[in-house]
């Protein structure tokens, strides 16, 4: 179970993904990108705009329920990447990294990256942007909302 969370916005996963994408410039040109879904999907199409890459696959790997995590279940593989040769593939993030070695497998010759890498994982990755620790549950833009949070001063906020 985690101990704290690590909420990103959208601005910071736009830049930390167009980040992603100036480093992997230099490691192209890519016939195309596979993203995992669903996590991926955001951060390929992102980075797909940025590296003027049209072809899109897509491999999905149910892994996690909520927190909890169960044994990797390929529901679609991605087909047109062959064995992966002059692919990307893109996921929002590596925990254990059971996910990115079943694909990596999957796909043996493509490059994988992604944004966000705790240390478990972070070996099966080939680029990542930031590190964060492994007790930090992340919680992207499409897991959260803002919310009302009463003043410090008024009576139903601050201490009890
Ligand atoms: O390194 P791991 O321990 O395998 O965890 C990382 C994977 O877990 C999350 O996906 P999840 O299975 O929650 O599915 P989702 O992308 O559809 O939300 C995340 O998007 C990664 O794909
Ligand atoms: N949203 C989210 N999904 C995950 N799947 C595995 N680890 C994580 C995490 O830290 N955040
Ligand atoms: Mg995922």
């Amino acid at each position: 179970m985690a101990t704290s969370y690590a909420t990103v916005t959208w601005d910071q996963l736009h830049r930390d993904a167009r980040q992603l994408a100036s480093t992997l410039i230099s490691r192209g040109p890519f016939k195309g990108i596979v993203a995992i879904t669903r996590g991926g999907m955001i951060p390929a199409a992102i980075i797909a705009r940025e590296l003027d890459c049209r072809l899109i696959e897509t491999v999905s790997v149910v892994t996690y329920d909520e927190e909890k995590m169960g044994e990797p279940n390929v529901i679609k593989s991605p087909e047109a990447a062959g064995d992966g040769e002059g692919f990307v593939i893109i996921d929002d993030l590596v925990d254990s990294g059971v996910t990115a070695q079943l694909v990596r497998q999957m796909l043996p010759k493509a490059v994988f990256a992604c944004l966000y890498a705790k240390p478990a994982g972070r070996p099966i990755t080939d680029l990542f942007v930031v590190e964060v620790p492994q007790d930090t549950w992340v919680l992207f833009p499409w897991d959260t909302a803002p919310l009302f949070i009463p003043p410090l001063a008024s009576k139903s906020g601050g201490e009890d």
